[in-house]
């Protein structure tokens, strides 16, 4: 009788158990089939990418020998276009030699990601244009330039790090690129990104990490870090970026270049990646890398055009205003070396006095300026703007991959549930003693429905607005501050010192025109100073870390700031700066 009862319980339960543990194995195998059908994936696509560099790196030797190599790479970019363009360069040479160049520098640094194969075809084409002169309409003839792998390109996947978009090639170029083709220009490499784009760490399972090509246990920042890495490294002349954080000016910081974020629509974005495009209160803008500011003007000359303006209407027609990049008279010009959230070291803020004192000597008016709000502006609004979904977009396209470890901790956090987020937010604010990711935090896991995104559309317009009224009250032509708040960032340390990105995103915020021009680079002297450098909160205390030691040679930019459609008028700021300041490329 007893007997019978035990077995009553225990057969349904070991039958239960059964069931549980074939469930749970038939679940491990699905996973484990899954994770290693995404492995091969990436191998798959990281081979392809890896043959496409050795077929062009092996067809160099075979073709080899030519002359001219150095004199090519020794040209600054405008002079390079001048004898391209009378004909005393080939476009093939130039190609060739900068192909070389880059594969050079990749070996170290894994800035490419694969070679443009088309590239040689154009070339021929801009060499066998030379009978009819027809280069002498189009600026860009025969330059060779670099695209970050979020433009589309046809035939070419833009997975922006992710391996989902593996396999699943664009079928149009993105109008800056056939715009850039149409002046001339031949696009030649494609460089790295960071996983999603979102981050400023420059590596993602597909391709791997780039390194800065100032210090290689440092990163070139991001998104656009393989851009700033290959014109850092001399490796390219001229290259486009994207930002909607700071990607394209913190990598020219951190690498030693330039590079200008436009007003949004300034150029077209049409046909770039793009996370959430439904979002659009703070857009990703697009825009060019180059070694000098020049570069960069002959740059948006070109592309300014009436083919841009026929192939996205939405761009307004206004081409390059020369008058105001020429213009001689004095400025009003505003500066800040910290701004409000986060202490910038030392030697950034000795950047903008640097700065300072070049625009002064060329006879300009600098006066000190206050950024209003910053902290609450940046975790308020731009973080509950730009991750407004809940961060469910990101996390949809990156359920089936592989995560990459710089990413890794906000991912994991992201996937919690909303309350487990949220008292998890509360714990980091003391452990940081510090608001910043706490409310970074509850501001990406606050559901909003459409009256709260209306508020906070009218919350953005009220910044702006007092952004505008107190830049006016100053009667201020432009701005200038710190290009980032710390030079390069120690390989996979970029979550603990997050908090920098308030120089930057306040710009995307305000849609405001931006530039990035180096000034300096760290001494000893500015090293020493951070023995003073606070350690309140774990962000300070990081950053006192990462920066005491090791930095010194490593470039430091500044930031040129105007009102919206001034682009004109930022790159005239930056030429005085780069004049006062020249910055010679290292890449020992
Ligand atoms: C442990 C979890 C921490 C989550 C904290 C949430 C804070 C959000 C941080 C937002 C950081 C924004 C970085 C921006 C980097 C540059 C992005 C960019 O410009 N991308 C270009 C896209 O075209």
């Amino acid at each position: 009788m007893t007997w019978d009862y035990k077995y009553m319980y225990v057969l349904p339960l070991a039958s239960l158990l059964t069931v549980l543990i074939a469930y749970s194995c038939i679940m491990m195998v699905r996973y484990c089939w899954k994770r290693a059908a995404l492995k091969k994936k990436i191998k798959t696509k990281k081979d392809e990418c890896r043959e496409a560099l050795e077929r062009l790196a092996a067809g160099h030797q075979e073709t080899d020998g030519q002359s001219q190599k150095s004199k090519i790479l020794d040209l600054p970019m405008e002079k390079l276009l001048e004898k391209l363009i009378s004909c005393e360069f080939n476009a093939v040479d130039v190609l060739r030699a900068y192909q070389q160049q880059a594969l050079e520098v990749n070996t170290e640094l894994n800035c490419v990601v694969e070679p443009i194969k088309e590239a040689e075809d154009l070339a021929n084409e801009c060499d066998n244009m030379r009978n009819r002169k027809d280069q002498h309409k189009r600026p860009l003839h025969g330059l060779p330039v670099s695209l970050k792998e979020c433009y589309f390109l046809k035939g070419y996947d833009c997975t922006a790090g992710m391996s989902d978009y593996i396999g699943k090639p664009s079928e149009e170029d993105a109008v800056i690129v056939q715009v850039l083709r149409k002046q001339g220009a031949i696009p030649f490499v494609r460089t790295n990104i960071p996983q999603t784009m979102m981050t400023y760490e420059c590596s993602n399972p597909i391709y791997g990490q780039t390194l800065n090509p100032h210090d290689r246990t440092r990163g070139p920042g991001g998104s656009s870090g393989g851009e700033g890495c290959i014109i850092g490294a001399k490796g390219s002349l001229l290259g486009f970026g994207s930002d909607i954080g700071g990607s394209i000016r913190i990598p020219c910081h951190m690498c030693g270049v330039c590079g200008l974020k436009p007003t949004y629509r300034r150029l077209s974005v049409k046909g770039t990646h793009e996370l959430g495009q439904g979002q659009t209160l703070i857009n990703a803008t697009v825009g060019p890398m180059a070694q000098d500011v020049t570069s960069l003007v002959i740059a948006m000359k070109a592309l300014l055009c009436d083919d841009m303006f026929d192939l996205d209407p939405t761009v307004p027609p206004i081409p390059f205003r020369t008058e105001i990049y020429e213009k001689t008279h004095t400025l009003k010009i505003g500066y800040y070396v910290f701004d409000g959230y986060l202490e910038a070291v030392p030697a950034c803020k000795r950047a903008v006095m640097d700065a300072k004192t070049i625009l002064e000597n060329q006879g300009h008016k600098l006066i000190p300026f206050q950024v209003p709000d910053v902290q609450n502006v940046f975790t308020e609004l731009y973080v509950r703007i730009t991750f407004g979904d809940n961060v469910q977009m990101l996390l949809e396209c990156l359920r089936n991959d592989i995560i990459d470890p710089t990413i890794s901790l906000a991912v994991t956090n992201w996937s919690l549930p909303k309350c487990v987020q949220w008292l998890m937010s509360w714990v980091v604010s003391c452990v940081y003693n510090d608001d910043f990711v706490g409310k970074g935090i509850r501001s990406t896991c606050k559901t909003q429905n459409v009256y709260d995104w209306w508020k906070l559309a009218e919350k953005l317009q009220e910044y702006k607005k007092k952004f505008l009224s107190l830049w006016r009250s100053l009667e201020l032509d432009a701005l200038i501050c710190p290009g980032f708040a710390f030079p390069a960032v120690p390989n996979g340390e970029v979550f603990n010192v997050l908090g920098g990105v308030t120089y930057t995103t306040l710009y995307n915020l305000l849609d405001y025109p931006a530039g990035t021009v180096p000034v300096t680079k760290v001494t000893k002297e500015d090293e020493a100073e951070m023995k003073d450098y606070p350690t309140r909160t774990r962000y300070e205390r990081f950053i006192k870390k990462y920066f005491s030691e090791g930095t010194v040679g490593l470039p430091l930019g500044v930031q040129c700031v105007g009102l919206p459609y001034q682009e004109e008028l930022v790159l005239r700021v930056m030429k005085m700066v780069e004049n006062g300041a020249p910055f010679t490329v290292r890449t020992d």
